[in-house]
């Protein structure tokens, strides 16, 4: 058994597993949970990472995201990271949309947050090898999907590392931080105030710059009519435009009365799911 597990659970006949490993990218304890299907006894099964929204921890997405009763039937692995570095010793922010719970999957440039908020090295590298290497998962089979932050995480990751992840999908993601005020806030801080710098973190910047080289794996999102950020700080038609312009295939699904919250999350969760297991085959 991996020395990585603190805590173990039974669920729809597979594995939750609760983990904590020492960081060498963000230089501190991190944690996450990894459900394994019932598959996985008999050997690799496909992986989705959920990268979570501002405010949560690895536990937002295992208790209230609903997801492992249809994992287990997919057979598809859940690996749930934590949102950023914590500690005494970790800079931090008075608000709630930066510091520790808001990452925002980047690596930091900047100080004070460089020496420990290198969540997109810590995500992408880091802790995907970690987790081939300790658990029953097939390298080949990665996807990826988030909510929030978490869905600008996803997409970013996805588009940026189509040789590593085969699939995406987001729940009511920040499709363009360069053009919202979290966005401002955390690219500004992470890393630092040149606008350049930002384009690598921004998925309708992304998808505009790959053009043709696209991964032409359709991509999934979903959108609460009811989400109080949705105005603001998702904008999801921005996304459908870039989408457009270069013939990515997307579903945008938007869901009048579904707000911003794990309801919501939890009520597609399944289509989420099936999404994944039809890409990663
Ligand atoms: N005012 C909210 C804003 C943060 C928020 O809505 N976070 C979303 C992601 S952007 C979330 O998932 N919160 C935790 C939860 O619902 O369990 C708070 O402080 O919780």
């Amino acid at each position: 058994m991996s020395d990585l597990i603190v805590g173990e659970h039974r669920c729809f006949d597979g594995r939750l597993l609760y983990c904590e490993h020492q960081s060498a990218v963000t230089n501190c304890r991190m944690r996450f949970s990894l459900y394994l299907p019932p598959a996985a006894a008999q050997g690799p099964v496909p992986l989705v990472t959920w990268l979570s929204g501002l405010t949560c921890t690895e536990e937002n997405f295992t208790a209230k995201a609903g997801a492992y009763k249809k994992a287990s039937e997919l057979g598809l692995a859940i690996l749930a990271p934590d949102t950023s570095p914590r500690g005494e010793g970790v800079a931090d922010d008075e608000g709630y949309d930066m510091g520790q719970g808001a990452g925002f999957y980047v690596d930091s440039t900047e100080a004070p947050w460089k020496p420990h908020f290198q969540m997109y090295s810590y995500i992408t590298r880091e802790l995907r090898e970690l987790v081939l290497q300790e658990f029953p998962v097939d390298s080949h089979k990665l996807g990826i999907f988030g909510h929030s932050m978490g869905g600008h995480g996803a997409l970013t990751i996805y588009l940026k590392n189509q040789d590593i992840y085969k699939s995406v999908s987001a729940f009511a993601p920040i499709v363009s931080p360069m053009n919202c005020p979290w966005g401002h806030k955390a690219l500004g801080g992470y890393i630092g105030e040149d606008r350049e710098g930002w384009r690598q973190y921004d998925s309708c910047e992304l998808i505009q710059a790959l053009g043709e080289g696209l991964h032409r794996s359709k991509i999934l999102v979903d959108q609460g009519l009811a989400d109080a950020f949705l105005e603001e700080q998702l904008k999801p038609e921005l996304f459908e435009k870039a989408c457009a312009k270069v013939g990515q295939k997307l579903t945008l699904r938007r869901h009048e009365g579904y707000d911003h919250g794990y309801f919501f999350i939890q009520t597609f969760m399944d289509d989420h799911l099936a999404h994944h297991a039809a890409l990663l085959g």
